[in-house]
């Protein structure tokens, strides 16, 4: 199959193997990992190990913390924040095209002391998380994260394992990386209006391990064409990224998706699995053809950063009055995956 597969479901791939030692069997795992990520940048995965607790506590969290006022929330504004942390408000993030929707966020990654030398040094991704006064929430949120990122590690060895390298061949990378979970609610619209093309984006980071509420998610095939991606129980949705896509030099798809507008409330639970933000991501040397165009190399952390700041009004604002500059080689938005590739107008 190549880069025009008109898939119109994805894959299912069980990788309980990886957490063995039965080389037979993760070969064959790593093997449906990296026919999905060539051909797809779309799968399910299940037999990741997770307790349904997990899900259901997190779940749980988040509809307690978004049915508070929202004066409470604004105390863990994400804009009060020099890493990126927090709540961040209706309206707030705004992706070219896009109409205004009733999205609202609470944004956390790993949650660094606050004497992390990179937070101190004013590092804009990493340091401690702003954890609400909510009982309960930090103990539930922080779980599923340390489960995720722990299924996270064992996905990142099955890739590079698709990839041909040993198991912890990009583990070196991953000492503290900006990877962000984002608790995302979508109220209740009985107005929402959906139009193609809105919110389409390809991720920022390796890959991406998804939990949903309801249905909404949707996925460009290599025809251009949008496929729905319902919720499947137990499952996570997990897609490539641009880091991924650029160490393979575009072997493996950073594919575009969006979230449909729909009417009904749903939450959505992406935890974006990143390398250290100082990582040169440079496409690997045995993915390179002669002939064939060489990606351009980015620094993990920069590039989130860059991509962030040009989606959320506070960090606009910042660029705006000179407090906040980006680096040099900031790309556009839309500059991985299929969209990039075929230029769709939006
Ligand atoms: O809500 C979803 O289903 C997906 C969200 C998403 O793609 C993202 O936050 O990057
Ligand atoms: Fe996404």
């Amino acid at each position: 199959m190549s880069k025009t597969n008109a898939f119109t479901s994805l894959p299912i791939v069980d990788i309980s193997a990886l957490r063995g030692t039965d080389p037979v069997a993760r070969a064959r795992v790593a093997a449906e990992l990296g026919d999905a990520a060539r051909n797809i940048g779309f799968l399910y995965v299940t037999g990741h190990g997770m307790a349904p607790s997990l899900f259901d506590d997190l779940v749980a969290a988040a509809t307690e913390f978004f049915a508070r006022p929202v004066d409470e929330k604004m105390k863990v504004y994400i804009g009060q924040s020099t890493n990126h942390r927090g709540y961040v408000p209706v309206g707030e993030e705004v992706f070219y095209g896009a109409s205004k929707d009733l999205k609202e966020a609470y944004d956390l990654a790993e949650d660094l002391p606050a004497d992390d030398a990179d937070y101190v040094a004013g590092n804009p991704m990493l340091g401690p998380n702003q954890w609400p006064e909510l009982p309960g929430f930090r103990t539930r949120v922080g779980a599923y994260y340390d489960a995720v990122m722990s299924v996270g590690r064992d996905l990142l060895h099955g890739f590079a394992e698709a990839l041909g390298q040993a198991p912890d061949f990009f583990d070196e990378f991953v000492t503290k990386p900006p990877s962000q979970l984002r608790l995302v609610h979508y109220p209740f619209n009985p107005e929402a209006v959906d139009a193609t093309g809105i919110g389409a984006h390809t991720d920022y980071e390796c890959f991406t391990l998804l939990h949903v509420t309801a249905p909404g998610l949707e996925v460009m095939n290599g025809a251009g064409e949008w496929i729905d991606i319902p919720p499947l129980p137990g499952a996570f949705v997990v897609n490539i990224g641009d880091m991924l896509e650029t160490w393979t030099n575009g072997l493996f798809t950073a594919t575009s998706h969006r979230v449909r507008k729909v009417q009904e409330e749903r939450y959505s639970f992406p935890l974006f699995f990143n390398v250290d933000y100082y990582t040169r991501v440079a496409p690997l040397p045995a993915f390179i053809r002669e002939g064939e165009p060489v990606r351009p190399a980015l620094v993990a952390g920069e590039h989130l950063h860059a991509q962030t700041a040009q989606s959320f009004t506070y960090l606009r604002k910042r660029i705006e009055a000179g407090t906040l500059k980006l680096p040099e080689s900031a790309l556009g938005l839309s500059s991985f995956g299929q969209e990039a590739r075929q230029k769709i107008a939006r």
